[in-house]
């Protein structure tokens, strides 16, 4: 079991994906077509996440809540590999996340309002 965390080590894969095969890897294969592509993966993985949201509105049981995980996670993915393209490793979400804790989101809005 690595010391690394999950996002440690995607961001390892993802960075030496840079280096492989658009016919070897799914990943690779997304940069090459580049960020218009990868846009349209988050977006389509984003209307699945709302429909996945839907279903669990409208039944809440273990089945729904799995496969809206499922969907939360494909976006999540997708986000990750758009930001490797990017050249932006995951500990800058981690940070930023961190940078806002605590804050309320009510105090945030008001203060950009007010400047
Ligand atoms: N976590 C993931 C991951 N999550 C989702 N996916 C892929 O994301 C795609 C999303 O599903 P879709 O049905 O929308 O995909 P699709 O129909 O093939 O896509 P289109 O052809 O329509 O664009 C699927 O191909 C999934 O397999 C992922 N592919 C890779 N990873 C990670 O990335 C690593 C590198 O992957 P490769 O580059 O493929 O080796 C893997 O070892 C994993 O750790």
């Amino acid at each position: 079991m690595s010391d690394k965390s999950i996002l440690e080590q995607l961001d390892a894969v993802l960075e030496a994906r840079k280096a492989e095969s658009a016919d070897s890897s799914y990943v690779a294969s997304l940069y090459a077509k580049g960020t218009e592509k990868i846009l349209k993966k988050i977006q389509e993985e984003a209307l699945e996440v709302a429909m996945a949201a839907k279903d669990h509105d409208h039944q809440a049981n273990s089945e729904n809540q799995a496969h809206l995980i499922y969907e939360v996670t494909d976006l999540w993915f997708h986000s990750l590999v758009l930001l490797a393209h990017k050249g932006i490793a995951s500990d800058a979400i981690i940070s930023e996340l961190q940078r806002r804790f605590g804050l309320s989101g009510h105090d945030e809005k008001a203060s950009r309002t007010e400047s």
